[in-house]
């Protein structure tokens, strides 16, 4: 070979491997594994070799408007996100869709390693994470706590008594002037109330000016929702140092904090012990086949999934009605007049009236409907899979579905989808449970949904029957990216006491 001919036998040689590769990944990207079939549809912006890396990283900031956009754009088909060295994702937007991967094919639509590998640094192996027989014990075991008796235990003792803090918090800043953070305030509500709950812990973070483990489980969240859609994610965390570093710390926070109450309750005698009939007794009770407990770090792993579950959805979800509220002054005048009407001399509502309020039950479950705590979900297809479209998935896809999205379809909800109109809910036909998925559905429908309902009516109805709250600047409200739906910057707001 001569050295005048290197330079034009290496610029054919990379041309055809271009030309290979472009044929190879016409339909898919680099390094995504699954190769799906060209008829699903792919995100626009989609390209060869790169997909989808475009479009989804310079999105990702507005990732659930994105994904509601393209499912606008063909009458909410489904839609693949094809990311470089990551597992493909496909959305889907149609009840029939939900109810095939939660229900139809539970056995067959898994968390899997998709999952646990991208969550396990904070939250173990504990109910969010696992299938099988370790999700069926947890569950099982988990369930004897969301009994009616139970909640109404709670509704007199730690809802009402938290309430009393919250009230006594705002009181300080209820000049109609002073910005107080709503959303900080109903996430200081539910961790304390699901710590007594939970784990018969008074962790007081009313009365604290800063909390910890609160700020880092945020900022966990936010990475390990990230590392679904970054390429190669623990390489860029590696790259991208501090990072990294940032969020061992924050895992670190974390789990100290619930190996901290693991450690207390051990300390305790075995008489106060027995005393206890919380979810954390209920865990340190199960016994496996051959009579083994769970470990230290097994019940931490609990601790933090449902923490998970019990803090962060239901004080979005008051943040979010606060906002429609706001937003829609009718539907704030309505829902006063009920509370007035409902509770006459009285400061908050008994169980029965709680459970009965129609117009305050029914804004907690618009504002969820728009803004649901869990806005984008999924799960992996363990074998191949034939949708109700006709669509083939293989296996190793991931599966994925969009409340966000679906809230917004006219097909599931008419020409007002997208407005917030408590009033539908009063209608005698209400959604099932694959065209509203907020709380999941079928088999591993959400345990705490009749719960998360009480509580968010407790507390919206109490505080709106002492307050005035004004969101202060409502264009600025926006959600930040996560695995649920917490409001970017919190939500700023005024209060004033009422006179009544
Ligand atoms: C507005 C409030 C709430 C909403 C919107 C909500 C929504 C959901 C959703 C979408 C899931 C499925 C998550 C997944 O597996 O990917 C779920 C699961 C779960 N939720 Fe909730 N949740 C709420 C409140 C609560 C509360 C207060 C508890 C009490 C601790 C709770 C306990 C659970 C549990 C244990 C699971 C796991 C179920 C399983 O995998 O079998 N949730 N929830």
């Amino acid at each position: 070979m001569t050295s005048e001919a290197s330079p034009l036998l290496l610029s054919a040689v990379a041309a055809a491997v271009a030309a290979l590769a472009f044929v190879f990944y016409r339909n898919s990207a680099v390094g995504s594994g699954v190769r799906l079939p060209k008829t699903v549809k792919r995100v626009r912006g989609t390209l060869p070799i790169i997909g989808a890396l475009v479009p989804g990283l310079t999105n990702y900031n507005r990732l659930l408007d994105f994904l509601l956009e393209e499912g606008q754009q063909h009458n909410f088909e489904p839609k693949a996100l094809i990311i470089p060295f990551t597992t493909p994702l496909i959305f889907h937007f149609d009840p029939a869709s939900v109810e095939f991967i939660l229900k139809t094919e539970f056995e067959h639509c898994v968390k899997g390693d998709y999952f646990v590998s991208r969550m396990k640094q904070i939250l173990g192996h504990g109910i969010f994470v696992s299938d099988g027989e370790t999700w069926r014990v947890q569950r099982k075991t988990a369930s004897h706590i969301f009994s009616t008796k139970k909640f109404r235990e709670f509704f007199e003792t730690v809802f009402a008594s938290e309430m009393q803090e919250l009230i006594a918090r705002l009181r300080k800043s209820a000049d109609g002037t002073t910005v107080v953070d709503m959303q900080d305030n109903f996430f200081r509500f539910t961790l304390d109330g699901f710590g007594q709950i939970g784990f018969g812990v008074e962790l007081n973070t009313m009365q604290k000016d800063n909390v910890p483990f609160a700020a880092a489980f945020d900022r966990a969240q936010g990475v390990m929702d990230y590392r679904f859609f970054s390429p190669l994610w623990w390489l860029e965390e590696l790259i991208v140092f501090p990072r990294w570093l940032q969020m061992r710390r924050d895992a670190s926070t974390i789990r100290s904090f619930a190996a901290d109450i693991v450690r207390e309750r051990k300390a305790e005698s075995a008489a106060v012990r027995d005393s206890r009939s919380d979810l954390l007794t209920l865990f340190m009770n199960v016994r496996d086949d051959n009579g083994i407990s769970l470990n230290d770090e097994e019940l931490g792993d609990n601790v933090l999934n449902f923490i998970l579950a019990g803090r962060d959805t239901t004080a979005q979800a008051l943040s979010w009605c606060i906002y429609y509220l706001n937003k829609e002054p009718r539907t704030m005048a309505k829902l006063v007049a009920e509370i007035d009407e409902t509770l006459g001399e009285k400061l908050a509502p008994t169980y029965d009236q709680a459970k009965s309020m129609k117009y305050a039950n029914a804004v907690f479950h618009e504002a969820l409907r728009l803004s649901p705590s869990v806005p984008k979900d999924s799960k992996v297809a363990a074998k191949d899979l034939v949708f109700p479209n006709g669509n083939v998935v293989p296996a190793g896809t991931a599966i994925a579905w969009v409340p966000y999205a679906m809230a917004r379809n006219p097909n599931i909800w008419g020409s007002n989808a997208a407005e917030f109109v408590p009033e539908r809910w009063l209608d005698s036909r209400l959604p099932s449970q694959f065209e509203y998925p907020v709380f999941n559905a079928g088999p591993r429908v959400c345990l705490g949904k009749a719960l998360a309902e009480l509580e968010g009516v407790y507390v919206l109805v109490s505080l709106l029957r002492q307050f005035e709250v004004r969101v202060v600047d409502l264009a600025s409200v926006h959600y930040a990216n996560s695995l649920t739906m917490p409001m970017r910057g919190g939500l700023k707001c005024t209060v004033r006491e009422r006179r009544l």
